[in-house]
Protein backbone atom coordinates (compact mmCIF):
# COMPACT_ATOMS: atom_id res chain seq x y z
CA UNK A 1 0.00 0.00 0.00
CA UNK A 2 1.50 3.59 -0.78
CA UNK A 3 2.39 5.58 2.38
CA UNK A 4 0.03 8.57 2.90
CA UNK A 5 1.45 12.23 2.46
CA UNK A 6 -0.02 14.96 4.50
CA UNK A 7 -0.86 19.05 4.90
CA UNK A 8 0.44 20.11 7.69
CA UNK A 9 -1.97 22.52 9.51
CA UNK A 10 0.09 25.04 11.24
CA UNK A 11 -2.38 27.83 13.58
CA UNK A 12 -0.55 31.29 14.65
CA UNK A 13 -1.78 33.04 17.49
CA UNK A 14 -0.64 36.73 16.17
CA UNK A 15 2.63 37.02 17.51
CA UNK A 16 2.09 40.27 19.22
CA UNK A 17 -0.74 38.12 21.78
CA UNK A 18 0.97 34.95 21.79
CA UNK A 19 3.00 33.06 24.13
CA UNK A 20 1.85 35.44 27.40
CA UNK A 21 3.51 32.98 29.87
CA UNK A 22 6.88 34.03 28.78
CA UNK A 23 7.35 36.31 31.38
CA UNK A 24 10.48 38.93 32.04
CA UNK A 25 10.95 40.01 28.20
CA UNK A 26 9.42 43.15 26.66
CA UNK A 27 6.53 42.84 24.60
CA UNK A 28 8.56 43.07 21.42
CA UNK A 29 11.27 40.83 22.63
CA UNK A 30 8.08 38.14 23.35
CA UNK A 31 6.39 38.88 19.68
CA UNK A 32 10.06 38.53 18.64
CA UNK A 33 10.34 35.58 19.50
CA UNK A 34 6.57 34.28 19.07
CA UNK A 35 7.36 34.82 15.31
CA UNK A 36 10.73 33.10 15.61
CA UNK A 37 9.08 29.56 17.41
CA UNK A 38 6.37 29.73 14.22
CA UNK A 39 9.08 30.57 11.69
CA UNK A 40 11.35 26.92 13.12
CA UNK A 41 8.30 25.02 13.14
CA UNK A 42 7.08 25.70 9.50
CA UNK A 43 10.66 25.33 8.30
CA UNK A 44 10.86 22.12 10.04
CA UNK A 45 7.25 20.77 8.73
CA UNK A 46 8.53 21.52 5.38
CA UNK A 47 11.90 19.58 5.65
CA UNK A 48 9.87 16.61 6.56
CA UNK A 49 9.90 14.12 3.96
CA UNK A 50 6.10 12.74 4.16
CA UNK A 51 4.64 15.90 4.35
CA UNK A 52 3.98 17.75 0.89
CA UNK A 53 2.04 20.91 2.17
CA UNK A 54 2.39 23.52 4.56
CA UNK A 55 -0.77 25.92 5.30
CA UNK A 56 -0.73 28.34 8.04
CA UNK A 57 -3.70 29.38 9.70
CA UNK A 58 -3.40 33.28 11.02
CA UNK A 59 -5.10 36.07 11.62
CA UNK A 60 -1.67 38.28 11.65
CA UNK A 61 -1.93 39.89 7.93
CA UNK A 62 1.46 41.26 8.27
CA UNK A 63 3.39 38.02 9.84
CA UNK A 64 1.81 35.88 6.83
CA UNK A 65 3.69 37.65 4.54
CA UNK A 66 6.90 36.64 6.38
CA UNK A 67 5.70 33.10 6.65
CA UNK A 68 4.92 32.99 3.32
CA UNK A 69 8.17 33.91 2.49
CA UNK A 70 9.29 31.00 3.42
CA UNK A 71 7.56 28.30 0.88
CA UNK A 72 4.02 28.07 2.99
CA UNK A 73 0.45 29.03 2.23
CA UNK A 74 -1.54 30.97 4.55
CA UNK A 75 -5.39 31.13 5.57
CA UNK A 76 -6.37 33.66 7.66
CA UNK A 77 -8.36 31.72 11.26
CA UNK A 78 -12.05 31.83 9.52
CA UNK A 79 -13.76 31.91 13.21
CA UNK A 80 -12.33 34.59 16.26
CA UNK A 81 -10.73 33.23 19.42
CA UNK A 82 -11.44 29.36 18.59
CA UNK A 83 -8.17 27.18 18.10
CA UNK A 84 -9.94 23.96 16.98
CA UNK A 85 -12.76 25.33 14.75
CA UNK A 86 -10.07 27.25 13.04
CA UNK A 87 -8.30 23.74 11.99
CA UNK A 88 -11.56 22.17 11.46
CA UNK A 89 -12.30 24.84 8.83
CA UNK A 90 -8.60 24.67 7.35
CA UNK A 91 -8.59 21.24 7.22
CA UNK A 92 -11.79 21.37 4.78
CA UNK A 93 -9.79 23.76 3.00
CA UNK A 94 -7.22 21.58 2.64
CA UNK A 95 -9.35 19.26 1.39
CA UNK A 96 -10.38 21.55 -1.27
CA UNK A 97 -6.72 21.95 -2.37
CA UNK A 98 -4.91 18.73 -1.96
CA UNK A 99 -7.38 15.97 -1.61
CA UNK A 100 -4.95 13.11 -1.56
CA UNK A 101 -3.39 14.42 1.80
CA UNK A 102 -3.72 13.71 5.23
CA UNK A 103 -4.46 16.77 7.35
CA UNK A 104 -2.06 17.17 10.46
CA UNK A 105 -1.96 20.06 13.38
CA UNK A 106 1.25 20.99 14.22
CA UNK A 107 1.36 23.66 16.75
CA UNK A 108 3.73 26.70 16.36
CA UNK A 109 5.70 26.60 19.30
CA UNK A 110 8.16 23.77 18.43
CA UNK A 111 11.44 25.71 18.29
CA UNK A 112 13.16 22.83 18.35
CA UNK A 113 11.57 20.67 16.07
CA UNK A 114 13.60 18.06 13.66
CA UNK A 115 11.82 16.81 11.13
CA UNK A 116 13.20 13.37 12.05
CA UNK A 117 10.44 13.28 15.06
CA UNK A 118 7.66 14.51 12.97
CA UNK A 119 8.12 12.24 10.24
CA UNK A 120 8.54 9.41 13.10
CA UNK A 121 5.40 10.62 14.25
CA UNK A 122 4.01 10.41 10.94
CA UNK A 123 5.15 6.73 10.02
CA UNK A 124 3.38 5.74 13.24
CA UNK A 125 0.14 6.94 12.13
CA UNK A 126 -2.46 4.08 12.20
CA UNK A 127 -4.79 6.03 10.28
CA UNK A 128 -7.60 7.35 12.39
CA UNK A 129 -7.44 10.26 15.16
CA UNK A 130 -4.48 10.15 16.41
CA UNK A 131 -2.13 12.42 18.16
CA UNK A 132 1.31 13.51 20.04
CA UNK A 133 1.32 14.39 23.73
CA UNK A 134 3.49 17.30 25.30
CA UNK A 135 6.48 16.59 27.26
CA UNK A 136 4.91 17.71 30.20
CA UNK A 137 2.67 15.11 29.48
CA UNK A 138 -1.11 16.86 30.28
CA UNK A 139 -1.18 18.66 25.96
CA UNK A 140 -0.98 18.28 22.38
CA UNK A 141 1.53 18.97 19.79
CA UNK A 142 -0.33 17.57 17.06
CA UNK A 143 -3.10 16.29 15.90
CA UNK A 144 -3.68 13.88 12.81
CA UNK A 145 -7.52 12.68 11.30
CA UNK A 146 -8.82 11.91 7.94
CA UNK A 147 -10.75 14.86 6.84
CA UNK A 148 -14.00 13.23 7.54
CA UNK A 149 -13.11 13.07 11.31
CA UNK A 150 -10.81 15.57 11.82
CA UNK A 151 -11.75 17.08 15.32
CA UNK A 152 -9.25 18.31 17.03
CA UNK A 153 -9.58 19.31 21.30
CA UNK A 154 -6.84 21.74 21.64
CA UNK A 155 -6.79 23.44 24.64
CA UNK A 156 -6.12 22.99 28.69
CA UNK A 157 -5.54 19.72 29.39
CA UNK A 158 -5.97 18.41 25.85
CA UNK A 159 -4.43 14.95 26.16
CA UNK A 160 -7.56 13.60 28.24
CA UNK A 161 -9.67 15.11 25.69
CA UNK A 162 -8.33 13.95 22.88
CA UNK A 163 -8.36 10.10 24.48
CA UNK A 164 -11.80 11.03 25.69
CA UNK A 165 -13.08 11.69 21.91
CA UNK A 166 -11.45 8.50 20.83
CA UNK A 167 -8.04 9.54 19.59
CA UNK A 168 -5.38 7.55 20.01
CA UNK A 169 -1.42 8.69 21.40
CA UNK A 170 1.15 8.08 19.19
CA UNK A 171 4.15 6.10 20.88
CA UNK A 172 7.83 7.14 20.40
CA UNK A 173 10.35 9.11 22.21
CA UNK A 174 9.31 12.28 19.65
CA UNK A 175 11.58 14.72 22.02
CA UNK A 176 11.39 17.68 19.71
CA UNK A 177 8.06 17.22 18.22
CA UNK A 178 6.94 17.38 21.93
CA UNK A 179 8.41 20.23 23.72
CA UNK A 180 6.04 23.09 23.04
CA UNK A 181 7.28 26.22 24.94
CA UNK A 182 5.26 28.12 26.87
CA UNK A 183 7.65 29.68 29.72
CA UNK A 184 10.94 30.00 30.27
CA UNK A 185 11.96 26.29 31.47
CA UNK A 186 10.30 24.96 28.45
CA UNK A 187 12.66 27.38 26.45
CA UNK A 188 15.57 26.03 28.57
CA UNK A 189 14.96 22.62 27.60
CA UNK A 190 13.96 23.77 24.16
CA UNK A 191 17.86 24.96 23.80
CA UNK A 192 19.17 22.15 25.38
CA UNK A 193 17.36 19.46 22.29
CA UNK A 194 18.75 22.53 19.80
CA UNK A 195 17.15 25.04 18.91
CA UNK A 196 15.54 25.99 15.58
CA UNK A 197 17.88 29.29 13.83
CA UNK A 198 15.40 32.05 13.86
CA UNK A 199 14.70 31.19 17.49
CA UNK A 200 18.69 30.68 18.33
CA UNK A 201 19.09 34.00 16.57
CA UNK A 202 16.31 36.05 18.29
CA UNK A 203 17.93 34.52 21.78
CA UNK A 204 21.44 35.43 21.24
CA UNK A 205 20.20 38.81 20.58
CA UNK A 206 18.68 38.78 23.79
CA UNK A 207 21.76 37.49 25.59
CA UNK A 208 24.38 39.94 24.67
CA UNK A 209 22.04 43.60 25.61
N1 LIG B 1 -4.67 30.72 14.30
C1 LIG B 1 -4.79 30.60 15.62
N2 LIG B 1 -3.83 30.00 16.32
C2 LIG B 1 -3.96 29.91 17.68
C3 LIG B 1 -5.07 30.43 18.36
N3 LIG B 1 -4.91 30.18 19.69
C4 LIG B 1 -3.75 29.52 19.81
N4 LIG B 1 -3.16 29.37 18.60
C5 LIG B 1 -1.92 28.65 18.30
O1 LIG B 1 -2.11 27.33 18.78
C6 LIG B 1 -0.92 26.81 19.34
C7 LIG B 1 -1.10 26.42 20.80
O2 LIG B 1 -1.52 27.54 21.55
P1 LIG B 1 -0.89 27.93 22.96
O3 LIG B 1 0.13 26.95 23.40
O4 LIG B 1 -2.00 28.24 23.90
O5 LIG B 1 -0.08 29.23 22.55
P2 LIG B 1 -0.35 30.76 22.80
O6 LIG B 1 -1.82 31.03 22.74
O7 LIG B 1 0.53 31.49 21.88
O8 LIG B 1 0.25 30.90 24.26
P3 LIG B 1 -0.32 31.46 25.63
O9 LIG B 1 -0.38 32.95 25.52
O10 LIG B 1 0.69 31.00 26.60
O11 LIG B 1 -1.68 30.82 25.84
C8 LIG B 1 0.13 27.89 19.11
O12 LIG B 1 0.74 27.58 17.89
C9 LIG B 1 -0.68 29.16 18.99
O13 LIG B 1 -0.03 30.15 18.20
C10 LIG B 1 -6.10 31.08 17.59
O14 LIG B 1 -7.12 31.56 18.09
N5 LIG B 1 -5.89 31.13 16.23
C1 LIG C 1 -2.94 24.15 22.81
C2 LIG C 1 -2.62 23.60 24.16
O1 LIG C 1 -1.36 24.00 24.51
P1 LIG C 1 -1.01 24.62 25.95
O2 LIG C 1 -1.55 26.03 25.89
O3 LIG C 1 -1.68 23.80 26.99
O4 LIG C 1 0.45 24.52 25.92
C3 LIG C 1 -2.67 22.05 24.18
O5 LIG C 1 -1.74 21.42 24.73
O6 LIG C 1 -3.65 21.51 23.69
Amino acid sequence: MERPRFVTLVPVKPPAHGKSRLRGLGDDERRRLAAAFALDTVAACLATPSVAAVLCVTDDARFAADLAATGCAVLPDGVADDLNEALRLAAHEAARRWPDLVPVAVCADLPALRPHDLEGALLSWAGAAGFVVDSDGTGTTMYVAPTVDFDPRFGHHSRADHLAAGAREIDGALPTLRRDVDDAAALAQAEELGLGIRTAEVLAGLQTR
